[in-house]
């Protein structure tokens, strides 16, 4: 009562909807779908945070939600050390991916990032590229059977690229047919975990384990954890037999387990305290990479090849850079770094469709972080598709310009995987992913847009499922 009291009074620094008793704001979002979520969120900011006090003070029930869009803002929260922790509202997705580097915090956030970083290193990131091309392989062939060079949803066979590269990259295991209840279970919790994160009374336990989706959620969880949790006593049993040999010696055809080292195996080989990694404190971990790695890199993919086909001449540009770096060579790991006009398209693309539309932290303590008072007790979410676009920084801020990352801008204008200590570990991964795809992509095909206007929704991602490209073989 005496936070409510004292953040009541704080709350009168902002501007923001009416407060109304029990519900609080909440009615500025009942019976919002996914779709209309982007509109009414951009409606909120465009209301109240171009105003003075740059900020938005709203009230799920009696919880306070601050929305906030100004770079500099977003830069004195996110680099603010005592505001590390994730909102509250990430709590529940807990029981649908566990508690990974994503939603941990505290002690346990911190150790497990300090032993996460390393399988992050560009020495293991560049024996993954070799995946990311086989992936992409597979995902040409698939193109050139589905497309017959008319526009189709490239969504769904994007996803199930990105899925396989990230199961192999993380747990060194080649996917089968066999396993599609695995892979059909990642995609059902994400929309589980979405549809829960956006309706008020469902984020309740009380009310959302009555219903069936809690049965359908544990479900897949399951089936998740099982899958996982299998192979990784299978990779824990083959380093435990072959501890001092290379694993080099390892046969790839060991129970369809790649020798190459993968993320696992990293995490297999750490301590924290002297001690190792359990093989749940493992599970959570590499179903986290999967769950915050697959459908930003999927969504990122989509609306680069979108972005790319309706817009010619940059597409003739890109040919230019791949003729002059590649010529008829083979992409390689390090040749990526050369290629300076795709870097320059994928971040507008990330400007304008950041995956990550929205994120979300917690200050448990009242914090002066300059322009205001920021209150304790309350959940700050950071509204980077607006903060992107905001017309201070970026002129006309809708259209796709990628030279305009040419010249220089505030640092936290345009964040799309975070900054500051909680910032996006898999960045460089999912960068080499995306390029590895846009590139071998273009050297085999002219990609046009279908004739259908993307349907942008937010669910937790960014994403439009249905996105329309055509491919027309060179
Ligand atoms: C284009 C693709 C991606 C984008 C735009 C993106 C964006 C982000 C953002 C904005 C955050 C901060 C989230 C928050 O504060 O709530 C984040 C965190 C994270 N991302 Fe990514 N991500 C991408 C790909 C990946 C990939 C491929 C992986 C794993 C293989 C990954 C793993 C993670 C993890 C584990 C965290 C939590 C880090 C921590 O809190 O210490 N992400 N990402």
């Amino acid at each position: 009562f005496l936070v409510d009291k004292r953040n009541i009074e704080l709350s009168k620094q902002f501007n923001g909807p009416v407060r109304l008793p029990l519900i609080g704001t909440i009615y500025k979002f009942l019976g919002t779908s996914t779709k209309e979520y982007y509109s009414a969120i951009k409606k909120l900011t465009d209301m109240y945070a171009r105003t003075n006090s740059k900020v938005v003070c709203g009230w799920a029930g009696f919880a306070m939600e601050i929305f906030v869009d100004d770079y500099k803002l977003i830069e004195a929260i996110t680099t603010n050390p005592k505001c590390i922790a994730k909102s509250s509202q990430y709590s529940f997705l807990h029981a649908a991916v566990g508690e990974g580097l994503l939603f941990s915090s505290g002690k346990k956030w911190f150790n497990r990032r300090r032993i996460i970083t390393p399988t992050f290193h560009f020495k293991i990131l560049e024996q993954f590229f070799e995946v990311f091309v086989k992936q992409n392989k597979n995902l040409i062939e698939k193109i050139k059977s589905q497309s017959n060079e008319q526009p189709f949803n490239i969504f769904p066979v994007i996803t199930s690229s990105v899925l396989n590269s990230l199961i192999e990259t993380a747990m060194g295991y080649e996917m089968k047919a066999k396993d599609s209840e695995y892979l059909n279970a990642v995609k059902e919790v994400g929309f589980l975990v979405a549809t829960r994160f956006l309706t008020p009374w469902l984020r309740l336990n009380c009310i959302f384990n009555l219903t069936s989706l809690k049965r359908k959620q544990d479900k897949c969880a399951n089936i998740m954890k099982e899958f996982t949790t299998n192979i990784i006593q299978e990779r824990r049993k083959i380093l435990m037999e072959k501890k001092d040999e290379d694993l080099d010696h390892l046969d790839d055809e060991d129970i369809g387990l790649k020798k190459k080292m993968c993320l696992l195996d990293v995490l297999l080989q750490s301590t924290i305290d002297n001690k190792p990694l359990s093989n749940e404190d493992i599970q959570e971990e590499v179903d986290t990479f999967t769950f915050a790695g697959h459908d930003t890199t999927t969504n990122a993919i989509c609306f680069t090849l979108y972005m790319i086909a309706k817009h010619p001449e940059v597409q003739e540009k890109l040919n230019k850079e791949i003729q002059e770096v590649l010529g008829d060579e083979e992409l390689t790991f390090k040749s990526l770094n050369e290629f300076k006009y795709l870097e320059l398209v994928v971040k507008e693309t990330l400007r304008l469709y950041p995956p990550a539309p929205i994120i979300s932290r917690r200050f448990f303590e009242e914090v002066d972080i300059g322009d205001f008072v920021a209150p304790g007790n309350a959940n700050y979410n950071l509204i980077l598709f607006t903060a992107f676009r905001n017309p201070e920084v970026f002129k006309n801020p809708d259209e796709f310009i990628p030279e305009r990352f040419l010249k220089d801008m505030p640092a936290f204008a345009f964040i799309p995987f975070s900054a500051g200590q909680r910032n996006c570990i898999g960045q460089k991964f999912a960068m080499t992913s995306i390029k590895t795809n846009i590139i071998n992509i273009l050297r085999q095909f002219t990609v046009v847009p279908g004739n259908k206007e993307p349907e942008v929704e937010i669910n937790i991602t960014l994403k439009c499922e249905s996105l329309l490209v055509g491919f027309k073989t060179k």
